[in-house]
């Protein structure tokens, strides 16, 4: 189970000019600093997969940091599994499969050997590293170009790998940050059945999107930022019920409520 409750985070702000007009204009611009995340709060229990909407510069990214230990935040806690996040960073990154929105492999090696790497900072043997490739390889349709170097991949090869390579532990829970930005009809609905298969096996997923028919056609759950502070978090019947079943109305009204 994953749970957030009262996130918070700031950041100071080096240089004013360098913010866009729409960041000068926000009312989390207070002095110097940001306050990107201001209040966050939700749960994804086992099994279930959760949508995390919000506008752009919410303060997704800036959440799925904090619940992934690569940022700590100012205020509020993370629980995985009983595992309280901030206080053993250690124990909870084992649990954890964090996909961020910049896929960083390492463009000289094969995506074979991009996995085969964190595996092995996971201290897995290279039997079950073979063993869990070779799964990951069927589920997410990597046959093809596993074995070349990823420096020349498309942007779906480049997410495959870098979702494999995020889940190659096994992890507890899952984490992604827009998981099929960018990617094709057919690479998205082999990254929307790879999730439905963790589900399946009863791993939390928390993953955020901008596309509303990915979230009806897989969520259980919907949590709703804007402007730093939860919106809405509960079973997406919940939230499609707040305009009538229309989820692109939900999204609306759930951010208007908090205007
Ligand atoms: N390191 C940082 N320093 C200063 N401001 C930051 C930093 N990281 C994020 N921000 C600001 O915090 C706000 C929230 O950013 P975040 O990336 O979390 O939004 P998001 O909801 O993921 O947006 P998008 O949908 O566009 O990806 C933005 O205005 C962003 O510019």
């Amino acid at each position: 189970m994953i749970e957030i409750i009262g996130l918070a985070k700031k950041f100071s702000v080096e240089n004013p000019k360098k913010l866009s007009e729409q960041e000068r204009q926000d009312p989390r611009l207070k002095g110097r600093f940001f306050h990107s995340v201001i209040d966050v709060s939700l749960t994804c229990q086992p099994g279930e997969v959760l949508g995390l909407l919000g506008p752009n510069g919410a303060g997704k990214t800036t959440t799925l940091r904090m619940l992934s230990t690569a940022l700590k935040p100012d205020s509020g806690s993370v629980t995985i599994n009983g595992t309280d996040v901030l206080s053993n960073p250690v124990v909870a990154r084992k649990k954890i499969g964090f996909l961020s929105g910049s896929t960083g492999l390492y463009g000289r090696l094969s995506g074979r050997e991009n996995i085969e790497y964190f595996a092995k900072l996971h201290g897995m043997s290279e039997g079950q590293i073979k063993q869990r490739i070779d799964t990951l390889a069927e589920l997410l349709d990597m046959h093809t170009f596993l074995d070349r170097r990823s420096e020349n991949f498309s942007t779906g090869m480049k997410q495959k790998v870098a979702i494999a390579r995020a889940v190659v532990h096994t992890p507890e829970v899952v984490i992604l940050d827009e998981p099929t930005t960018g990617l094709d009809i057919m690479a998205t609905q082999t990254v929307l059945n790879f999730i439905r298969g963790l589900k399946e096996q009863g791993t939390p997923v928390l993953f955020s999107t901008h596309h509303l028919d990915e979230v009806s056609e897989l969520c259980d759950r919907v949590a709703v930022i804007d402007q730093g502070i939860s919106q809405f978090d509960g079973p997406l019947q919940q939230f499609t019920e707040l305009a009538d079943g229309s989820l692109h109305q939900a999204f609306l009204t759930s951010i208007k409520q908090g205007n």
